[in-house]
């Protein structure tokens, strides 16, 4: 799988185990989809083209780099995937924030699209889309398309946990894109939630149900 990228960073994989303990409350868990989305992001930018400037120390002037190249832009797919957006945005402050809003069936499981703001234009920035749960890779594949629509290209994909079976659905639908995931977990059960997983991450993020 060479466009995934698993962490294998002890800090993310601590975290990733308080997420998923039932007895985390809201207000842990959602400062660490913050906290692991953050560090995601070192991971998923460790790309970014530099260019060197000249700049005045208080000492000398000397050239030194700073990031070049393409914007970005980050888009959570609603709701979870706002939690992990002010983790990625800490990293880059200038970042643009486009929104995806998409909610799964809960018998038939298929994405529903309720809502699509994107920076205009987004052709020249790279993306990264923000959804700690890809399950069965509806909701990735719905959204990575809605992007690529509107005339994304360069498109990186950070999820917490993903399940094998949505991961390379989504790998078969967009080969172009790099997707990074906290961890790979066993399979989806039959109401299509991750196994073990972490339950309804947007509920646990927001508190609700
Ligand atoms: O890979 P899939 O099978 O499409 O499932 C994953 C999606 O399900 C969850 O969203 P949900 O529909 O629960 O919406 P919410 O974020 O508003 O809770 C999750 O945040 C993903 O977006
Ligand atoms: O396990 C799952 C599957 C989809 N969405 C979630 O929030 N959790
Ligand atoms: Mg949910």
């Amino acid at each position: 799988m060479s466009n995934v990228i698993e962490m294998t960073h002890p800090l993310i994989q601590h975290k990733i185990t308080r997420l998923r303990d039932k007895n985390t409350g809201t207000a842990e868990f959602s400062s660490l989809v913050e906290e692991i989305a953050m560090l995601m992001g070192y991971e998923a930018l460790k790309d970014l083209p530099l260019e060197d400037i000249e700049i005045e120390t208080p000492i000398e002037t000397c050239k030194s780099p700073v990031i070049s190249g393409k914007k970005l832009a980050i888009v959570p797919i609603l709701r979870a995937g706002l939690g992990m957006v002010s983790g990625v945005q800490a990293l880059v402050p200038t970042a643009k924030i486009g929104h995806i809003g998409l909610y799964r069936d809960e018998v038939t499981h298929i994405p529903h699209e309720y809502y699509c703001k994107l920076p205009d234009p987004i052709s020249e920035r790279l993306i990264v889309v923000t959804d700690p749960m890809l399950a069965t890779g509806g909701s990735a594949i719905a959204a990575v398309d809605f992007i690529k629509q509107h005339g994304g290209k360069k498109i990186k994909f950070m999820s917490i946990i993903a399940a094998p079976e949505g991961l390379k659905k989504l790998q078969e639908a967009h080969p172009d894109i790099q997707i990074y995931v906290g961890h790979i977990d066993r399979e989806l059960n039959e109401n299509a939630y991750i196994c073990p997983g972490l339950g309804d991450a947007g509920d646990r993020i927001f508190g609700t149900k």
